[in-house]
């Protein structure tokens, strides 16, 4: 099991008990699945991934390969994990290169602005992958929303770790990235079976696509855990969304004939 909760608690004050937004959840993931966390806006699907990232202080258990997330020293856990979230963001100017390079360092004991071959080339192929070798040299803040996200992808991306955590990948892309996106992320999960995805997804289908395990949230809880066939049922998703998701989906379907 490379991640179990048990009485998970967390949220934004020192003392998450005291107003929580995860409320005592408990779930499981095995290595090498690949986890679609779905739900409406506000149940806590960002505020669950940071918690898992170790970017949140939390209360109850959080064991990630047999470890609590809060004993985990900041380069160790960036070994394991790279989180990809909404909050992606830098304070400082960076071009994309750069940025791109930053999720080298996160685990490797190189400095900033050493890096070694091995740094270029992942960061390379990183800036290849996502469509970003023509405006390597721009600074970040000058660019759209789809090419920055596309830069965070890639950073986190560059961290080559087994787990990757991503909030809403397919913000702000166009079709073809997100249509990329989908392929990066089949190869990535294909080129190990070890390889574990956790992600937050408005997309079901994206979600459905890449995805082999669901976890359902509302209002800070899970209300459904399982495969496709256990948690995509018309009824969880009804209670989640507050809406006839399969009716809506089928209605978008009929557009096409
Ligand atoms: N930095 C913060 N400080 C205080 N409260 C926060 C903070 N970030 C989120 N929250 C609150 O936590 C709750 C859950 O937010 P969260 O971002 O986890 O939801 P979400 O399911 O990811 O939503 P969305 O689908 O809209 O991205 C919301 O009520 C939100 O207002």
């Amino acid at each position: 099991m490379i991640l179990k909760s048990k009485d998970l608690v967390c949220g934004y004050s020192k003392k998450p008990h005291i107003n929580p937004v995860i409320k005592n959840i408990e779930f499981q993931i095995e290595q090498g699945s690949k986890v679609a966390i779905l739900g409406a806006n506000g149940c806590g699907k960002t505020t669950l991934l940071r918690a898992i990232g170790g970017i949140l202080p939390y209360e109850g258990s959080l064991l990630l390969d047999g470890e609590e997330v809060r004993s985990y020293k900041r380069r160790k856990i960036a070994e394991k994990l790279a989180v990809m979230t909404q909050l992606s963001q830098l304070y400082f100017s960076y071009t994309v290169e750069e940025t791109v390079m930053l999720g080298r360092y996160l685990h490797t004991n190189h400095i900033f602005g050493n890096p070694d071959d091995r740094d270029k080339d992942v960061v390379e192929k990183c800036l290849r992958r996502n469509g970003l070798l023509e405006i390597r040299g721009k600074q970040i803040d000058e660019l759209s929303g789809g090419q920055r996200q596309r830069v965070f992808l890639a950073r986190t991306m560059a961290q080559e770790t087994p787990i990757l955590l991503l909030d809403e990948p397919t913000n702000h892309l166009d079709l073809r990235y997100q249509a990329e996106l989908m392929e990066y992320l089949l190869d990535w999960c294909k080129e190990d079976p070890a390889h574990t995805l956790i992600g937050v997804f408005h997309d079901i289908n994206m979600a459905l696509s890449v995805c082999d395990q669901f976890l359902v949230m509302k209002d800070g809880q899970i209300i459904s855990a399982g495969s496709k066939d256990v948690v995509l049922s018309g009824e969880i998703l009804k209670e989640a969304y507050e809406m006839d998701v399969e009716s809506y989906m089928q209605k978008q379907l009929s557009f096409w004939s």
